[in-house]
């Protein structure tokens, strides 16, 4: 059976914790896939998280400076979307330079229809989950619905909760030239915001659905508008989702300020994608919108991993030797079967 090499980015987290008495473990698989083996620190408590919380990744941090300098020479930025401390860990070691706790975790980890049950708290959850495992990106975390609209002083107070206790370095809310007033409050306190323009999924029901956005002519004016307004305003940069590529092109050559699209084209300032959907969390079948490309099949690799585990725990070829703890003293083990048999314990009848 061939043998893949742990890859270079566990590699880089395992180097921090393995300590010298790590064990070599060698990940059960069905007979179909190739071994796997991993060093992993032994682990004491299933409460222990197996990565250090503290020991980052060798990068430098991604700050607003870095993020104004790739949109200067043109460099996409990259984005992606994490909602738990693995996910964010993952985006973190590939060297993204954004990561977005977005609403849509809604949807993709709690299942919900739409993004508009989600409330603040539970957002706010999640982002203490992606912040510990993200130290060189660039952290965004989305407003939910209802935390930020009534006043300008709603969305302050929600935002400074979601940087204070949820450890992002910045906070995105959806809409266009009437939430400016807002945008300027928040920027002017020093809480940077990244706008979201096109396809809003929180106004979802006033669009009539997830609909592509600025295919008429006075859909891509207001869409220009509304990213010229919020530019004023003070945004950081955008997202613009579901539009047509030519006019995401248009309105993006028209801004200072970086465009994030997703199912915008290729024209926009960078890109952002929802992990649990580019990695092939879902089993076939379950709808995709039209911009999502698959660059993994997590749903695949998760279900076999089950399976391989499964046979060996039916066939009891898990867990082997390896797996078990030694006694200390054999003395010990021969005393409590003596000790054992003298009691002449009796298995209880059920
Ligand atoms: N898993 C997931 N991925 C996402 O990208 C995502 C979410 N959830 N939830 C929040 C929003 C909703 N998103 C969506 C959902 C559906 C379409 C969609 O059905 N688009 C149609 C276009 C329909 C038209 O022509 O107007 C498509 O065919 O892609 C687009 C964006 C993007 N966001
Ligand atoms: C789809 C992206 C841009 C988003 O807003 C989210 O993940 O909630």
């Amino acid at each position: 059976m061939s043998s893949i090499r742990l890859s270079s980015a566990l590699r880089l987290v395992s180097r921090r914790t393995v300590s010298s008495s790590a064990k070599r473990l060698v990940l059960p698989t069905a007979a179909a896939l190739p071994r796997v083996q991993i060093p992993v620190q032994q682990c004491r408590s299933s409460s222990h998280s197996p990565f250090s919380a503290t020991a980052g990744p060798p990068r430098k941090k991604v700050t607003i400076n870095t993020l104004r300098n790739l949109y200067n020479a043109k460099t996409p930025i990259a984005m992606v979307t994490a909602h738990d401390f693995p996910s964010g860990l993952a985006a973190d070691l590939a060297g993204v330079d954004m990561v977005l706790v977005g609403d849509s975790l809604a949807m993709v980890a709690l299942g919900m229809e739409d993004t508009n049950q989600l409330t603040l708290d539970a957002m706010l959850h999640h982002c203490q989950a992606v912040s510990r495992g993200v130290k060189g990106a660039f952290i965004v975390g989305d407003l939910p619905m209802g935390s930020y609209e009534i006043s300008p002083e709603h969305a302050i107070k929600s935002s400074i909760r979601l940087i204070q206790e949820g450890r992002v370095h910045a906070v995105k809310l959806e809409g266009g030239a009437e939430m400016a007033p807002t945008i300027s409050r928040l920027t002017s306190l020093g809480i940077p915001v990244l706008g979201h323009v096109g396809l809003t999924p929180q106004r979802a029901s006033s669009l009539g659905g997830f609909r592509v956005q600025g295919k008429t002519l006075s859909s891509a004016q207001k869409l220009l508008a509304d990213a010229l307004a919020i530019q004023e305003a003070g945004c950081l940069g955008m997202v613009m989702e579901a539009v047509p590529a030519e006019i995401a092109e248009i309105v993006t050559s028209k801004l200072n300020i970086p465009t994030i699209g997703i199912g915008a084209g290729v024209g926009c300032s960078g890109q952002v994608l929802v992990q649990v959907d580019m990695l092939g969390y879902y089993p076939e079948g379950r709808f995709m919108p039209k911009f999502v490309k698959l660059y993994g099949d997590m749903f695949k690799v998760a279900k076999e991993g089950i399976e391989g585990y499964m046979k060996e725990v039916k066939e009891r070829s898990y867990p082997e030797k390896q797996h078990t703890y030694p006694m200390g003293k054999d003395e010990t083990l021969e005393a409590f079967r003596a000790w054992v048999k003298d009691q002449d314990v009796k298995k209880e009848e059920k």
